[in-house]
């Protein structure tokens, strides 16, 4: 079997060493904050099964790169806003880890959700259904 130069869960340490992490119950305290953009990165899938946070956008993971750049044709409005605050998610912090730190690489300032979609479930968080 090949011996890859550096495991995901390495690869998740170092972006989680980087970027900024955020608290579950602080992102419950802020979820209704409108200069507070949270962004779901699961796929379409996890969403339906587990609902997904109230308000929350939906960017596939695969197409994030690109819809925050203003340069790409696939550029979405919605990560162009200004003052506005983005925490991304996922299932359980490593996706949005590895995102977060790629966003930062372009330039482009967000936080994650530390413990993802499955903290925010344990504590409590608001939740709605997804169709
Ligand atoms: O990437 S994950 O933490 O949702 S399994």
């Amino acid at each position: 079997m090949t011996k890859l130069k550096m495991s995901s869960a390495d690869m998740v340490a170092a972006a989680r060493a980087r970027i900024t992490e955020v608290e579950t119950a602080d992102l419950i305290a802020q979820v209704d904050d409108p200069n507070v953009v949270i962004v779901d990165i699961r796929d379409p899938r996890e969403r339906t099964r587990t609902g997904a946070i109230p308000g929350a956008v939906h960017a596939p993971r695969g197409m994030v790169e690109f819809w925050v750049d203003p340069d790409s044709p696939y550029h979405k409005p919605v990560f162009s806003q200004e003052g506005k605050r983005y925490v991304f998610h996922c299932a359980s912090g490593w996706r949005s880890a590895l995102t977060v730190a790629t966003l930062q690489d372009m330039g482009f300032e967000a936080a994650h959700l530390r413990t993802g979609f499955s903290g925010w479930e344990a504590d409590g968080g608001p939740i709605e259904a997804v169709k």
